[in-house]
C-alpha cells in the first residue's frame, strides 16, 4: 500500500469542542487524513455550520451521530442531514431493518432532489468500549461479541447500507460474511503502546488493515498527541507496509 492510499483510508476524529479547534486540526491534517470526522461533542457544541465550515476547507466528512430512534424520526433526521453535504454518517444497527431502510431511503431521496452524491450509510455495531463481559453481563447479551456483530453487519447488507463500524478484531470475520466491497470502518485504533482509555475491542492500524478493515478512525492517538502531524505521519508509515495481500 503506498501513502496516497493510506492516507485515504485515515479518518481523524474531531473530538474537540469549537470551530476554530476543529479548523486547526483540518488545515494541520488535511495533507494526511482521507476524511474527518465530526462527533456529538463538536456537533452538539456548534451546530450544523461547522460541518459547512469543515467541507468549506476541500476534505470530506463523517458525520458521527449513530442515529437510533423510530424509522419516521431517523428519516426525516437523515433528510435534513443529507443537505449538509457529508460524505458518510451513521445509524444505529440495534435500531433494525426498518430503521436502517428508512434511512437510506430518505438520504436517497433527498439527495436526488438536490442532485448531489447520496452520503454513504453505515451501521454502528457493537460499540469498541464494550467488552465480551460487559456485553454479557451488562447488556444482557448471549453469545460472543463477534456472532452479534457479524449478525448485525449482514442485516445492515440486507438493508442495502454501505457497511459497518465495527471493531477491527471483527472486521475478517465481517468482510468474509459481507464480501469485498462491503465498508468496514473501525475505530478502537491504538499503535503498539498507547493508552486504551475506554476502548475494549483495540487493535493497532497495520493490524486492522491486515484483517480488511476499508478505514481507520482514530482520534486521541492524534489529536490528543503533542505533535498531531507527527502522530498521524507515524501511523500512516505502519500502515504502507502492510502487504496488499493480507487486505
Ligand atoms: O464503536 C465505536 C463507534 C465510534 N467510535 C468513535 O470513534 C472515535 C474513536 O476515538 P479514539 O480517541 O481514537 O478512541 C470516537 O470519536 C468515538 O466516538 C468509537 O470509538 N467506537
Amino acid at each position: 500500500m503506498n501513502i496516497d492510499e493510506a492516507r485515504e483510508k485515515l479518518i481523524v476524529a474531531l473530538d474537540v469542542e469549537s470551530t476554530e479547534q476543529a479548523l486547526d486540526l483540518v488545515e494541520q491534517l488535511k495533507p494526511w487524513a482521507g476524511m474527518f470526522k465530526v462527533g456529538m461533542q463538536l456537533f452538539y457544541s456548534q451546530g450544523p455550520a461547522v460541518i459547512k465550515d469543515i467541507c468549506r476547507q476541500g476534505v470530506k466528512v463523517f458525520l458521527d451521530l449513530k442515529l437510533h430512534d423510530i424509522p419516521n424520526t431517523v428519516a426525516q433526521a437523515v433528510r435534513v442531514l443529507t443537505r449538509l453535504g457529508v460524505t458518510m454518517f451513521n445509524v444505529h444497527a440495534a435500531g433494525g431493518r426498518a430503521m436502517m431502510r428508512a434511512a437510506l431511503e430518505s438520504c436517497g431521496e433527498e439527495s436526488t432532489a438536490l442532485g448531489i452524491p447520496r452520503p454513504l450509510v453505515v451501521a454502528v455495531t457493537v460499540l469498541t468500549s464494550i467488552d465480551q463481559l460487559a456485553f454479557n453481563r451488562e447488556l444482557g447479551l448471549s453469545g460472543p461479541v463477534l456472532d452479534r456483530v457479524v449478525a448485525w453487519a449482514l442485516l445492515a447488507k440486507e438493508c442495502g447500507l454501505d457497511g459497518v463500524v465495527a471493531s477491527a478484531q471483527e472486521a475478517a470475520a465481517i468482510r468474509q460474511s459481507c464480501g469485498p466491497d462491503f465498508l468496514i470502518i473501525t475505530p478502537g485504533i491504538r499503535p503498539a503502546g498507547a493508552a486504551g482509555g475506554d476502548q475494549k475491542r483495540i487493535v493497532t492500524p497495520a493490524g486492522a488493515l491486515a484483517a480488511g478493515a476499508s478505514r481507520l478512525v482514530v482520534g486521541r492517538p492524534i489529536i490528543g498527541a503533542p505533535e498531531p502531524v507527527k502522530a498521524a505521519r507515524a501511523i500512516l508509515s505502519e500502515m504502507v507496509v502492510v502487504v496488499a495481500s493480507s487486505m
